[in-house]
């Protein structure tokens, strides 16, 4: 099958900086990518070259379109998010629907009046007059009711509570995924969507330094709360992480490398933000 979306070799630069530095990411129908990072690894930038929206060296397809020469064809199919708070607070909810189906050629406005209607948003409320919460669920009906294959957010539930940000990613699973589509996610609360991410990708400094399934991953990777005795043969282990406090110590492994793992201690299967942290470190400190 081929990807939704292809990235090889990009690079992009700000005043001869280096920002990208040869990233290659790959999307496929059916999955949830998160992107993942450090603040300034290049999430953001990564985006904006995939949504054409900066000027970019190496190759990027976005379901078939070169995104510098075909944006306007591109974006028939892809829809974006970037934070829920850009929309323009004078509008009225009934005008953003209409604007929409001025915009977007897939846009399905019945589609987007039924969710709403199962909100507590007014149509003729003005944005201002909304809390955060219904500001996003006002984006979520305006995005899940375009007819798009890929879908791309950006940091989407910035500002919003806990309760809200888990509504979003809930209606999200709810009215906009189906197999045949996929979405990119960058956030730094991966623990919120770390359940719903089919796939992950950690971005450092401008590359990929891993981008698997999850399931793969958290194979691959096992912490091990490591008994007091062997504390130094786990370490000689080479840990991707360890952290002690009050007498414990967790160590994330690579269970490839390190296979007998139980004879160390209680082994489990650790979180993507462990994992994330291991990885991450090891790079940091390399
Ligand atoms: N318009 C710009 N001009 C100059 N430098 C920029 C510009 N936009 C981004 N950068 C730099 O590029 C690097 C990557 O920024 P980017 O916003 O892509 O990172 P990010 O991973 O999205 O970060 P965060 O998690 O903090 O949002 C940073 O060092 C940033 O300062």
């Amino acid at each position: 099958m081929n990807p939704l979306i292809q990235v090889e070799g990009l690079t992009k630069s700000y005043q001869n900086k280096a920002v990208l530095k040869g990233l290659s990411l790959s999307l496929e129908a059916g999955q949830i990518m998160g992107l993942v990072g450090p603040n300034g690894a290049g999430k953001t930038t990564c985006l904006q070259a995939i949504l054409g929206l900066r000027p970019y060296e190496g190759s990027i397809d976005v379901l078939g379109h070169n995104p510098k020469k075909n944006r306007h064809a591109m974006l028939r199919d892809l829809a974006y998010v970037s934070d829920v708070a850009v929309l323009p607070n004078w509008l009225k909810v009934s005008q953003a629907l209409k604007y929409m189906c001025g915009v977007h050629p897939n846009f399905d406005l019945e589609k987007s009046k039924a969710f709403l209607a199962k909100t507590k948003i007014p149509m003729q409320a003005k944005i201002k007059t909304l809390s955060k919460g219904m500001v996003a669920q006002l984006h979520l009906a305006l995005i899940m009711a375009i007819d798009a294959k890929v879908l791309i957010l950006d940091e989407p539930t910035l500002g919003l509570d806990i309760v809200s940000r888990r509504q979003f990613y809930s209606h999200l699973l709810e009215n906009f995924y189906s197999e045949d589509k996929a979405i990119l996610i960058t956030t730094h609360q991966i623990e919120e969507i770390e359940n719903i991410l089919t796939h992950v990708s950690f971005i450092h400094d401008g590359r990929i330094l891993l981008s698997e399934s999850t399931d793969y991953i958290r194979e691959k990777y096992k912490l091990v709360q490591v008994d007091n005795h062997s504390v130094e043969l786990a370490k000689s282990h080479h840990p991707l992480y360890c952290q002690s406090m009050m007498g414990m110590h967790s160590m994330l492994f690579d269970a490839n490398l390190s296979p007998n793992l139980p004879s160390l201690g209680k082994v489990s299967t650790p979180t993507l933000v462990d994992i994330f942290v291991g990885v991450i470190g090891q790079e940091s400190n390399a």
